[in-house]
């Protein structure tokens, strides 16, 4: 099945071209860039001469739509908003790791994004990629809206917990880090070396774009709506996210029950491993992996319930979950080009 790349020299881009490079039965069939067309890959990327010699396109999408069975966007926001309903008017799917069409309320978008939101028909048509949970839906989409690092940690930690009612969900608090790729390959002031080396980092609170996505999530799950309080930090890393979450248990239960109840919750789910024994997980653990690793702790002194959810950001939070979201939607094995263990060290 051949695929394009949309924002093809982005993290989130070169990550994707990573697993489908080795992916069994998906073929790069182009690799887009507004900002060098023309030139090799490998003259952006010189780890892949050699390799994958491939030229970076320019956009034609009548052209590309005759090409290809399904477009990833590795783009900003506010780009795939306009250009995805061009490729599915011609029946290509779909997979946007942008936040474009990830909140369903256009309100949201346009308040949290900063931009109007796409045409709601298209909000109301995209399914939340979350691999885990809405494998079915996304298995028909045509337009798949890949979620966000901080979200894919933060939910695939709550969400079990959240659907057994063992928490009471208005006393979440996230405290989210992540490493500098997390910005993407551009530079900034923030991710400047000497900024953020030896540095540790608070940003956006109570703005970050991510507060609307776990909520609509959250929401889903509990029937109600709900509000968190999340916090981001910038950590001297390349890659990793660690999403630490507290709530009240709103029932007596112990970390054993908790351990058992979410190992049930995802016995089907490859890519999610619940630690057990006091084990608690570490970004390393999943480096360069699908994975989700989740530790959890029911404090009986306080009642307070502690779930530590770590994955790769541009792996499980970007591109391998995207992979995963095609794997699903072609009906392979949800596996297939992303059996990687982690790089350790
Ligand atoms: N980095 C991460 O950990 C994660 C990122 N995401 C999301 O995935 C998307 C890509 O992220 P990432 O790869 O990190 O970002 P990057 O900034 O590294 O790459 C984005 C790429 O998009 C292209 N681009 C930039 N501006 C425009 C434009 N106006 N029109 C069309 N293309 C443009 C550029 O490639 P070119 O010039 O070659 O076209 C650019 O390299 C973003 O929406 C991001 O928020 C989601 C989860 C995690
Ligand atoms: C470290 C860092 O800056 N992270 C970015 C992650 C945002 C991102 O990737 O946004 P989407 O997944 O919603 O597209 C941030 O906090 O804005």
């Amino acid at each position: 099945m051949k695929v394009a790349i949309i924002g093809g020299t982005g993290y989130g881009a070169i990550e994707l071209i990573r697993f489908l490079y080795n992916h069994p039965y998906a073929e790069i069939e182009a690799i887009i860039s507004h900002s060098q067309s023309g030139q090799a890959l490998g003259t952006v990327y010189p780890h892949t001469s050699g390799v994958l010699e491939k030229p970076l396109e320019e956009l034609v999408v009548k052209d590309l739509a005759e090409r290809v069975e399904i477009v990833f966007f590795a783009t900003p926001p506010a780009v795939s908003k306009d250009l995805a309903p061009q490729f599915l008017e011609h029946n290509v799917k779909c997979i946007d790791l942008s936040g474009d069409f990830r909140l369903r309320s256009p309100m949201d978008y346009q308040e949290w994004y900063g931009s109007p939101a796409a045409d709601e028909s298209y909000l109301e048509a995209a399914v939340y990629g979350l691999s885990e949970i809405y494998g079915e839906e996304i298995a028909g989409a045509n337009l798949v809206a890949n979620p966000g690092c901080y979200p894919t940690a933060t939910l695939l930690g709550l969400l079990p917990a959240v659907q057994n009612g063992w928490i009471e969900e208005k006393s979440i608090i996230i405290d989210a880090k992540s490493g500098v790729s997390g910005a993407g390959r551009g530079t900034s002031l923030n991710t400047h070396y000497p900024e953020m080396n030896e540095n540790l980092k608070a940003y956006k609170l109570g703005q970050h774009k991510h507060i609307p996505e776990i909520e609509q999530e959250i929401g889903k799950m509990a029937g109600h709506p709900v509000k968190i309080t999340f916090s981001t930090h910038l950590v001297p890393m390349t890659r990793g996210i660690m999403s630490t979450i507290y709530a009240d248990i709103a029932h007596s239960v112990s970390t054993d029950e908790m351990i058992d109840m979410y190992t049930a919750f995802y016995q089907e789910q490859p890519f999610v491993r619940i630690r057990r024994n006091g084990e608690l997980p570490a970004t390393r653990e999943v480096h360069g992996s699908n994975y989700c690793d989740i530790g959890l702790h029911a404090d009986k002194r306080t009642g307070k319930l502690t779930i530590i959810s770590v994955i790769d950001n541009l792996v499980k939070g970007a591109s391998g979950q995207a992979i995963q979201n095609m794997n699903l939607l072609k009906g392979w094995d949800v596996a297939t080009g992303l059996n990687y263990l982690p790089i350790y060290p």
